[in-house]
């Protein structure tokens, strides 16, 4: 069984279907990119996965433990976690507090047998090794509401680690940035495979290509084709929904 396992996922808005009975499978140490045209449902997809939205029908397992009718802070404790494009951030904290508020917020209890001193040293070494995980470790003491939008992704990124989760959800984490950016970001993705599974919507196809292990290709809330880089560059049907060859989904 996949570690997320969406089943039959039906979601409709009024008279929309924009999730069509979606079968999906991430496994463990996985990068699996989800892409599609425009309202394909991409988005809705990963909400239904985090709990934003409810779906009408289906089944969403992770680790074998059912998701649907979980909280979304449910839904973190079992180990899923999502990047939030900014909004968890505390923006009049430092980074270094945005850290450390992040790694009690999910490592607190499990401290809870150490002394005050031993449990402060546990926070600190979570909050560092977040930072040098993400490439934080120069904007420590900057208010995080001050820093370039891409060194707020990398903070979003590291927030959302904090969790340790099994699978992370990130939703267009290239948005807005410039190429130099853009790169520091996809190099982190990558580096993130040790550490989690990942579902990543992205519209920058080499950034796509670069990264995923697996792709799904979505249109009109439907699940077209699965499978590696090569497979998805070769599949007509894709080809015709991104660029019009004729041959339609
Ligand atoms: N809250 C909502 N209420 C009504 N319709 C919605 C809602 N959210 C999404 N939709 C509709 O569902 C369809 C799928 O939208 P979704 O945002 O999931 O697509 P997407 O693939 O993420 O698109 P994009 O790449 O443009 O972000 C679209 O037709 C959209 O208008």
């Amino acid at each position: 069984m996949s570690l997320l396992q969406v089943q039959g996922l039906v979601k409709r808005f009024g008279g929309l279907l924009a999730t069509d009975h979606v079968e999906l499978g991430v496994e463990a140490g996985e990068i699996h990119a989800l892409i599609g045209p425009n309202g394909a449902g991409k988005s809705t997809l990963v909400n239904l996965v985090s709990g934003l939205f409810a779906p009408d029908e289906g089944r969403i397992t992770l680790d074998g433990v059912e998701l649907v009718g979980q909280s979304m802070n449910q839904r973190v404790r079992h180990g899923l976690s999502r990047c939030f494009q900014v909004t968890s951030i505390f923006p009049d904290q430092t980074v270094w507090a945005n850290l450390m508020l992040a790694a009690q917020a999910h490592e607190g209890s499990s401290f809870r047998f150490f002394g005050q001193r031993d449990h402060e040293a546990a926070l600190h070494q979570r909050a560092l090794a977040l930072a040098e995980k993400t490439g934080l470790g120069d904007y420590l003491n900057h208010l995080a509401g001050t820093l370039p939008h891409g060194v707020q992704r990398k903070l979003d990124v590291a927030l959302a680690l904090a969790s340790r989760p099994k699978l992370l959800l990130l939703d267009e984490p290239m948005a807005g940035m410039g190429p130099e950016d853009s790169l520091q970001m996809i190099a982190l993705i990558g580096t993130l495979r040790q550490d989690c599974a990942i579902l990543l919507i992205e519209h920058d196809m080499d950034a796509v290509f670069q990264l995923a292990d697996r792709i799904s290709v979505l249109v009109y809330g439907r699940v077209l084709t699965s499978g590696d880089a090569a497979h998805i560059q070769g599949h007509p049907q894709v080809q015709a929904v991104y660029l019009g060859t004729g041959e339609q989904a």
